[in-house]
């Protein structure tokens, strides 16, 4: 039989591997339960996990942008169902502003000024027929597909810059990777249990934080309601996890060793791609195939002030270019009620562009966005910026992408097992584990919800229900939730 873990001080009931809101929700539900024997383990300076904020801009004129994520997605109608991150940032006072996608909104093309409108609604349009198309295929259970095979089915073929640049701020822009890398099925579900209230959502309406404090002002807020300093330790990079009958042993980068009762690991589904992070002994091989199975989408936001605003008095804007998904989508911060005066515009790139620029030094990808930009506003000599910047997901090995996309070929079963817990002690938490959610902010916060309250069973009783897993797929089950 393997060794117990050492009796030390560094003993604990519950570890916390990570700092996130998966982890932070755990805490909070851990002490809920009165239990106050855990340690949240984070290899930053603070909690938070990705929502990160970065003071941006010259000096004299800096302002709060948000590197990861930016908006409470899904928020309520009336008195139905609230996202949980609304009701967080609500209960913490945080200043964020309605997003307008699809009004406030303009285009631009390889010319210039381009008004394609019409050809922006009717994808607007595609993307509603193709969660339908989805939800349908649901309903039948029938197997699942691609997205590129569900825009098809249902006539949808962009073939035009236009069409290109307007099936990708629908699609892309939100996965963070192409419809022929998504799952039809899931996507749909992404998109249905988050905004469609129909179906369980909260709303169709995003809120953006504009924060100066930054968004993760609400989460850190929350930690304060309840956590001491003891209970955090930063600077604490995990690098094993040795996982045993009776408890669990966590080896730090400087190798420092803390024992516990359980552990919830809530690295992002990248890090443990990645082996970032050693199990000991390895991890099942259905655990294994269920992680490796899952993909990661990686999200880049540019960053450029300008002393000046010369650009769009809207929201957003697009720009279509031949190659798709080359600087396609422009947001604006320079607005009344967002953070006027502030002379920043940003761009987003997703999925293999973003590995792309990540791979690039920081001045040729200001070089090609310059390049854009005077492309889109041919009679204005765009400056030089007074900043720039962009934040590199893919490459950082504490994330390895942005947030978790749901592939075809990713069966039900599989989620089913990177949900599990491994053994009775070792359990997984993060937006990657969320069926319902998977992406995003609430489905971090769910998880946590979820095994933390499984957890806190386990350390009150002597039995501890485990998680269904499936040993080994020999077919794809229909999806159900
Ligand atoms: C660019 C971008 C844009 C996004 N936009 C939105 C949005 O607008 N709305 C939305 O709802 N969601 C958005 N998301 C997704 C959202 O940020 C995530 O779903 C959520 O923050 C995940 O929380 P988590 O607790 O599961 O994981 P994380 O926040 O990743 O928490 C895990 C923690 O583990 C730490 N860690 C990693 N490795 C180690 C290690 N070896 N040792 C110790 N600590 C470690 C990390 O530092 C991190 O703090 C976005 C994400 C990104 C990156």
């Amino acid at each position: 039989p393997p060794p117990p873990p050492p009796l030390s001080s560094n003993h604990k009931s519950v570890l916390i591997l990570g700092g996130g809101v998966a982890g932070i929700i755990a805490a909070r539900t851990l002490h809920e339960h009165g239990i106050h024997d855990f340690l949240i383990v984070e290899a930053r300076t603070e909690l938070g996990g990705r929502l990160r904020s970065k003071r941006f801009g010259a000096d004299g004129r800096q302002a709060t942008i948000e590197l990861g994520a930016n908006w409470i997605q899904g928020t309520q109608v009336g008195d139905g169902p609230a996202n949980p991150i609304l009701a967080l940032a609500r209960k913490h006072g945080l200043k964020a502003v309605e997003s307008d996608f699809y009004e406030s909104i303009v285009t631009y093309d390889e010319t210039g000024p381009a008004d394609y409108l019409d050809t922006f609604q009717k994808a607007v349009d595609s993307y509603t027929n193709l969660t339908i198309e989805a939800g349908a295929r649901v309903q039948r259970q029938t197997v699942d597909s691609t997205c590129r095979t569900g825009y098809s089915m249902i006539g949808a073929k962009p073939k035009t810059p236009h069409e290109m640049v307007s099936e990708y701020y629908m699609f892309d822009w939100e996965y963070a990777q192409t419809p022929e890398q998504t799952s039809l099925i899931a996507s749909s579900w992404a998109n249905n249990f988050t905004y469609d209230p129909s179906e369980g959502g909260f709303s169709d309406s995003n809120l953006l934080s504009v924060d100066q404090r930054g968004f993760k002002h609400f989460v850190q807020s929350e930690a304060r309601t309840f956590l001491s300093p003891d209970q955090t330790l930063f600077n604490a990079t995990v690098r094993t996890i040795t996982h045993l009958d009776n408890g669990v042993i966590v080896t730090l980068a400087d190798g420092t060793t803390i024992s516990s009762d359980y552990a919830i690991t809530t690295f992002s589904l990248g890090v443990l791609q990645n082996d970032d992070v050693l199990f000991d002994p390895p991890l099942p091989a259905w655990k294994q195939e269920a992680i490796q199975s899952m993909t990661m989408g990686t999200y880049t936001k540019i960053f450029l002030q300008f002393e000046d605003k010369f650009w769009f008095d809207t929201q957003f804007a697009l720009y279509a270019d031949t190659e798709r998904g080359r600087y396609p989508v422009w947001q604006n911060l320079d607005l009344k009620n967002f953070i006027p005066g502030s002379g920043i515009v940003f761009a987003t790139v997703t999925g293999d562009y973003s590995e792309r620029i990540e791979a690039m030094s920081d001045s040729e990808v200001k070089a090609e966005v310059l390049d854009v930009l005077q492309t889109m506003f041919p009679n204005t000599t765009i400056p030089t910026p007074t900043a720039f910047f962009f934040p590199r997901w893919f490459s950082d090995p504490l994330y390895r992408g942005s947030y978790s996309n749901w592939p075809s070929g990713f069966v039900s079963p599989q989620h089913k097992n990177v949900r599990a817990n491994v053994g009775k002690r070792l359990w997984f938490a993060g937006e990657g584990t969320s069926q319902k959610y998977f992406g995003f902010l609430h489905g971090a916060y769910f998880e946590g919800l979820d095994i933390g309250t499984k957890i806190a069973k386990c350390v009150h009783s002597a039995t501890c229900e485990s998680l269904p897993f499936v040993e080994e797929i020999t077919n794809g089950t229909p999806y159900l939730v």
